[in-house]
């Protein structure tokens, strides 16, 4: 019998994790470099002032450049972190130098929550979105919480554009999809 579309993309997590897991200190740097170039054309473009990034894990390409240039330039940034009742969605949190940040359920650190430092969706120009496959579609395969496919979820009609950001290793022919993939504007590939 054919796999369901369940059971391949859970494989091809599993199998692109490991690579990306695998990928070398400088594979890291050089890939980190080009995408915190292509992000900052992108961002001049649109004029973007208040950016969603997150803080990597698990290979995914760093963000670290690209928010220490952001905020040297003046520009908002901010961060994801688990909705504290809303299960499986995510606010967004303003991220400065002074941030306190914490440890969430995935171990991936996210700003302590405070109310004063959320951001309303509608008012984010661009959100950076991690993601494990992609492809040329731009489709994308997340960690399997569904939390950007729920914060992505119809944003044609909303004034922010989600971009991915990955490494070349992370791209498929053609991805699996369910009826709920938003495919983002577009993916910088580093
Ligand atoms: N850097 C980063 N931040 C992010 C995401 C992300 O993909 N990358 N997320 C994007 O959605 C959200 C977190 N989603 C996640 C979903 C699953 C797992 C994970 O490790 N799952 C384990 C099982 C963990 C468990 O249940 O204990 C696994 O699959 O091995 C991690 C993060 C919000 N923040
Ligand atoms: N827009 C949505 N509304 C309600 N449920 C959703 C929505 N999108 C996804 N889900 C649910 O979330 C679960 C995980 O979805 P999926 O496997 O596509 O996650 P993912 O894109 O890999 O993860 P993430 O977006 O967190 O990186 C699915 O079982 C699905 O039922």
């Amino acid at each position: 019998m054919e796999k369901s579309i369940s059971a391949l993309r859970t494989q091809l997590r599993t199998e692109i994790r490991k690579i990306r897991q695998n990928l070398t200190a400088l594979e890291q740097a050089q890939a980190e470099q080009i995408v915190t170039q292509k992000a900052l054309d992108l961002i001049r473009k649109r004029n973007a002032q208040h950016i969603a990034l997150y803080l990597s894990f698990d290979g995914e390409i760093s963000t670290k450049l690209l928010i220490e240039k952001l905020w040297a330039m003046g520009k908002k940034v901010y961060l994801p972190i688990l909705h504290p009742f809303c299960k499986g969605h995510l606010l967004f949190l303003q991220y400065t130098k002074e941030t306190v940040l914490i440890p969430n359920k995935f171990a991936i650190s996210e700003p302590q929550l405070n109310v004063k430092n959320i951001l309303p969706l509608e008012q984010l120009d661009i959100i950076f979105t991690p993601l494990v496959a992609f492809d040329k579609q731009g489709n994308r395969l997340g960690m399997g919480g569904g939390f950007y496919d729920r914060t992505l979820q119809d944003w044609q009609s909303k004034h922010f554009i989600p971009v991915g950001l990955a490494h070349q290793c992370q791209q498929v022919d053609s991805l699996p999809t369910e009826s709920w993939d938003m495919p983002l504007f577009d993916i910088l590939v580093g």
